[in-house]
């Protein structure tokens, strides 16, 4: 699949590996080709001597990435195509990155909103713009991402701040973001590519066998989030073809609140 990729870049400069999302007609949202290439290109940038980093970014100045693309999203069955557990290999999507043995770098420069929040929270390092924005609307749209999307970000940013961000949907700038603990540093949007730049140059000068080590040994610390998030991903295949999931998505979609009342 390698260099014919469709909806990603893929591209060795800055000293790293940019996988830059590229659809940003719909925010930068995923759908099935999205994550597969997304995998590809993550094993790939394992394999590429000359870096220590792989940034991961979005196309365009108003997305890093808005999760899944609700527009495919609005299937009959209520799943996200033919493949993987929600018709599209969101959990192995995450494996990838998290087994990555260079540093992962999340470049938001705006909406980093549900299965796009996830892969800034997974991500080691997350620099953002002072324009971003950071949030879950799972229970908004009938979703739910388990494992990284709620147990490892209440790693991040504690539990009560983790269920405030599930339970009320709100979108945090990137000030508030730093201050919980969700990212790393906040720059002025001019300056966001120099100065992920300035951090892949950094990271570059290190040997890469300690830190695939580090990053292995912080991993194996909160591993079991992985068990729960496959877990959790075949109870949302389910949630996703109920009717109380579809309402959530057809709401998006026709830009009207949903009615979830007789579903409690
Ligand atoms: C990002 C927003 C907050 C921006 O709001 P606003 O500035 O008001 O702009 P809009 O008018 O809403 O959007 C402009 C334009 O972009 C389209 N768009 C935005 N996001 C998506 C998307 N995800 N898919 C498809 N299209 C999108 C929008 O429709 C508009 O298009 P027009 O043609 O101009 O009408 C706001 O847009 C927003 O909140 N978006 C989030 C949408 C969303 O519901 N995302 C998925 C959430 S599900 C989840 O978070 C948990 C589950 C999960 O992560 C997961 C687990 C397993 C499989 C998949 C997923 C997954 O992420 O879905």
């Amino acid at each position: 699949m390698s260099s014919n990729y469709k909806d990603i870049i893929y591209e060795v400069r800055d000293d790293a590996v940019q996988i830059i999302i590229n659809r940003p007609e719909v925010m930068n949202a995923f759908r099935l080709q999205t994550l597969e290439e997304m995998i590809d290109a993550l094993k790939r940038a394992d394999e590429e001597k000359s870096v220590n980093a792989v940034v991961l970014s979005g196309a365009g100045d108003r997305a890093f990435c808005t999760g899944g693309d609700q527009k495919v999203h609005l299937s009959e069955d209520g799943l996200y195509g033919p493949r993987g557990t929600v018709g599209m290999p969101v959990e192995d999507m995450h494996s990838a990155l998290r087994d990555l043995r260079k540093v992962s770098i999340a470049k938001v420069q705006g909406f980093a909103i549900g299965g796009g929040n996830v892969f800034a929270t997974i991500c080691d390092l997350t620099i953002a713009s002072e324009k971003a924005q950071f949030g879950q609307v799972g229970p908004k749209v009938g979703s739910v991402d388990p494992g990284f999307g709620t147990a490892y970000l209440s790693r991040l940013v504690g539990e009560k701040k983790a269920r405030e961000i599930w339970f009320l949907c709100r979108r945090y700038p990137a000030a508030e973001a730093l201050q919980m603990g969700l990212i790393n540093k906040v720059v002025p949007h001019e300056e966001l590519d120099a100065e992920v730049a300035s951090w892949c140059a950094d990271i570059n000068q290190m040997s890469p066998g300690a830190i695939a080590i580090a990053k292995r040994s912080f991993n194996a610390d909160s591993e079991n989030i992985r068990g729960i998030g496959f877990l959790g991903i075949q109870a949302v295949k389910g949630f996703y073809m109920s009717e109380e999931s579809k309402e959530g998505v057809r709401a998006f979609n026709e830009r009207r609140k949903p009615d979830f009342k007789k579903y409690s």
